[in-house]
Order: structure tokens, then C-alpha cells, then sequence
């Protein structure tokens, strides 16, 4: 048993005192501990090493104190278990020096035994939830596919991801049969992580808001809803869709028990657009958290009145970012958790 569950209970519709607070990316660069073990190994390795993985998991529940944990790892382990190399690079961020561009070089790409490829990260899920002791519950995750398929074929960030689109407004037929090698291997992967122990899971599409609404549904929507559809069969799945407001509506419609908001899109709009029935989270600025803490506490009292306590999580519109002060982060989980109405 859970000591705290309103994360689960906001999840799953019901009535809570006040709503659960948590941040994306909160396991990361703005703590000092964070950066003390990012010295001593480079990030693919502490992804990889469970010890490691599990502390860094950790660290923002015992000095920021949110209502749930989510495990540290990264999207692009999935593309690498698929026979894509994937590299972190300094001042660079992830690196594909071999980008899929070709239907032969999708044929390359494998749907791969889990437990032969990703066990580590099992492990890390075991490790952390006995480092845990209930306290929280635990989130796991994975990139949407299209998300996936951007960094696979543009080889590395981008503001538009005009390779990524040009590739399957191309060659159509090779980017689905990708995508779809993409959702086989995050089925898999969700589906054992949630054996080890998470006890929801979040799907990223932090690049769904290159695309049309339309090209959306196909290139992006489609392959989400195959992972929600599968997923939900076994616990709570949140979809995050950055600049994704246009398909607020067909993801409401979907059995995701959670749907999260960006900054761009008002509560209120938000609200409108998924229907009102279905929990939403998000969507604070990030860089809202460089105001002073009188004024981000406010703020924060201003977005929990709009969406409302209930069938609601409080979080950042993204993650959080890494020059932000740890004392401001603290005063956003403290001003959630200091709200009474
Ligand atoms: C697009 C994406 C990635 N990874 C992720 C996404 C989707 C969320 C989003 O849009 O922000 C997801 C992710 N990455 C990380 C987590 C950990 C859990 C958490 O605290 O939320 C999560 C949920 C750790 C990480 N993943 C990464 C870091 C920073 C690593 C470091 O510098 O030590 C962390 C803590 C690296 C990473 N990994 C990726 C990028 C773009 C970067 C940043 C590169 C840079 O800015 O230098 C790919």
C-alpha cells in the first residue's frame, strides 16, 4: 500500500484533498546532487548502471518532495535496444551517427528481446522502488514513436525536424513500417516495466507539435493510441503531447487516464478541448520557476484555481530546466501542497 496515492486518485478520477504535484524531468541537472554524479559518469552509463539510475530516481523525492518519483532513464534507450546507436553529446544533446534514411536501413532496424536488451532498466525499477519503501507511487515512460522516429532519422535535436518530416512525407510506406517497429518494441518495454513495478506510465510526444493536425493522426496519434489501448489493459497511462492542443479531443476519447498540457493552451481552453471529463496535467512555464517565489507561488495557486483540485496534477508545461534554483523548485511543489480551498 501506498502511504501516498493522491497521484494514483487524481489519476483515476476521484475526489483528493488537493491535487498531486510533480515535474517533468525532475531527476536532472537544476540539483547539485544530480551534477556531483553526472562527473563521474557519462549519461548512457548512468542510465545503465541500476544503483545509479535508482539514486538519481530518488534524489528530488528526498530534497523537493514531490507526490510521485519517475524512474531516471531516457527516451532513446529504446531506439538503441533496436539497433540504432544513440550517443549523448556535450553541449550537443542525443547523437544518431548512422540516421535511418532509407527503407533498407528501416529493414535494419529489430524489434528486440527486452529482457535481453533493456533488463537494466527492470533492475533499476526493482532497486528503486525498495529505495522508495512505498512513499510515492512510480512513474516509467517512453517516447511516443513519432518522438522516437524524429532523433532516428534526423540523427539529432532540431527546432522543426524537416528531415524527420521530409522522410515520411517521402517515403511513407518505410516511416510506418518504422513506426510500427517503434510501438511493437514500446509495448514490450511498457509492459515489463510495469511487471517490475511502475505504477503508471507516461508517453512522451515532445515533438508531436511539428506536425498538422492531420498529419498528426497518421504519423503520430495512431501509434500513441496502440500503446494506450495495450497499456491500459494493465495500469494508468498519461499521454504528454508537446503543442499537441489540436488532438486533445481524440486523445480524451482514447482510454489514457491522463492527458498532459503545455503552457501554450489555457486551463480553461484545455478543459474545453478534452471535454472536461478526463484528467489533465501540466503547465506551469518552466521558465516561469526564474520568477520570484512569492510570484511563482502565486501563480501556481492561480493555475490549480482554473483547472480545478480535482481530476487534475499539477506540473510544468516541459521539464524543468537546468539553471533553475533548487529553492524555486521547492516553492512550486510547496505552493501545491500549501493550497487549501
Ligand atoms: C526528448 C526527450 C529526451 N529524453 C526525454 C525526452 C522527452 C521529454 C522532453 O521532451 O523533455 C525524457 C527523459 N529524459 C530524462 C528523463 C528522466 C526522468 C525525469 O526526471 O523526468 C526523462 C523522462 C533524463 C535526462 N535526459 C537527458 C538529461 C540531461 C543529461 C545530462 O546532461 O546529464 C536527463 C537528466 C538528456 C537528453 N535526452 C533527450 C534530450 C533532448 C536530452 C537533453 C540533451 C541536453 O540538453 O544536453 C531526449
Amino acid at each position: 500500500m501506498l502511504k501516498n496515492d493522491l497521484f494514483l486518485r487524481a489519476l483515476k478520477g476521484e475526489s483528493v484533498e488537493r491535487p498531486p504535484v510533480w515535474m517533468m524531468r525532475q531527476a536532472g541537472r537544476y540539483l547539485p546532487e544530480f551534477r556531483a554524479l553526472r562527473d563521474k559518469y557519462d549519461f548512457f552509463t548512468r542510465c545503465r548502471m541500476p544503483e545509479i539510475a535508482a539514486e538519481i530516481t530518488v534524489q528530488p523525492i528526498r530534497i523537493v518532495k514531490p507526490d510521485a518519483a519517475i524512474l531516471f532513464s531516457d527516451i532513446l534507450v529504446i531506439p538503441q535496444a533496436m539497433n540504432i546507436d544513440v550517443e549523448m553529446k556535450e553541449n550537443i544533446g542525443p547523437w544518431v551517427p548512422n540516421p535511418i534514411r532509407s527503407a533498407a536501413d528501416v529493414e535494419q532496424v529489430i524489434v528486440p528481446n527486452i529482457e535481453e536488451t533493456l533488463g537494466y532498466v527492470m533492475d533499476a525499477i526493482k532497486i528503486t522502488k525498495e529505495m522508495l519503501n512505498d512513499e510515492v507511487p512510480l512513474i516509467g515512460f517512453a517516447g511516443s514513436p513519432w518522438t522516437i522516429l524524429c532523433y532516428a532519422v534526423e540523427g539529432k535535436g532540431s527546432k522543426s525536424f524537416d528531415t524527420a518530416k521530409g522522410f515520411c512525407f517521402s517515403q511513407p510506406e518505410a516511416a510506418h513500417a518504422l513506426l510500427q517497429k517503434i510501438t511493437d518494441t514500446t509495448i514490450l518495454y511498457l509492459k515489463e516495466k510495469v511487471k517490475a513495478g511502475v505504477n503508471a506510465v507516461q508517453i512522451f510526444d515532445s515533438w508531436g507539435g511539428m506536425l498538422s493536425p492531420v498529419d498528426y493522426q497518421e504519423f503520430s496519434w495512431k501509434y500513441i493510441n496502440q500503446i494506450v489501448e495495450a497499456l491500459s489493459e494493465v495500469t494508468e497511462v498519461i499521454v504528454f503531447g508537446k503543442g499537441c492542443w489540436f488532438a486533445l479531443n481524440d486523445m480524451a476519447k482514447s482510454k489514457a487516464s491522463a492527458l498532459g498540457v503545455d503552457w501554450t493552451c489555457s486551463p480553461r481552453n484545455a478543459r474545453y478541448l478534452s471535454g472536461g471529463n478526463i484528467t489533465l496535467q501540466g503547465n506551469f512555464d518552466p521558465s516561469r520557476l526564474f520568477s520570484p517565489i512569492p510570484t511563482i507561488k502565486k501563480m501556481v495557486h492561480e493555475m490549480i484555481d482554473e483547472f480545478g483540485k480535482d481530476k487534475y496534477i499539477v506540473n510544468l508545461g516541459h521539464g524543468i530546466l537546468p539553471n533553475v534554483p533548487v529553492d524555486h523548485a521547492k516553492a512550486f511543489i510547496d505552493a501545491v501542497k500549501e493550497y487549501n480551498k
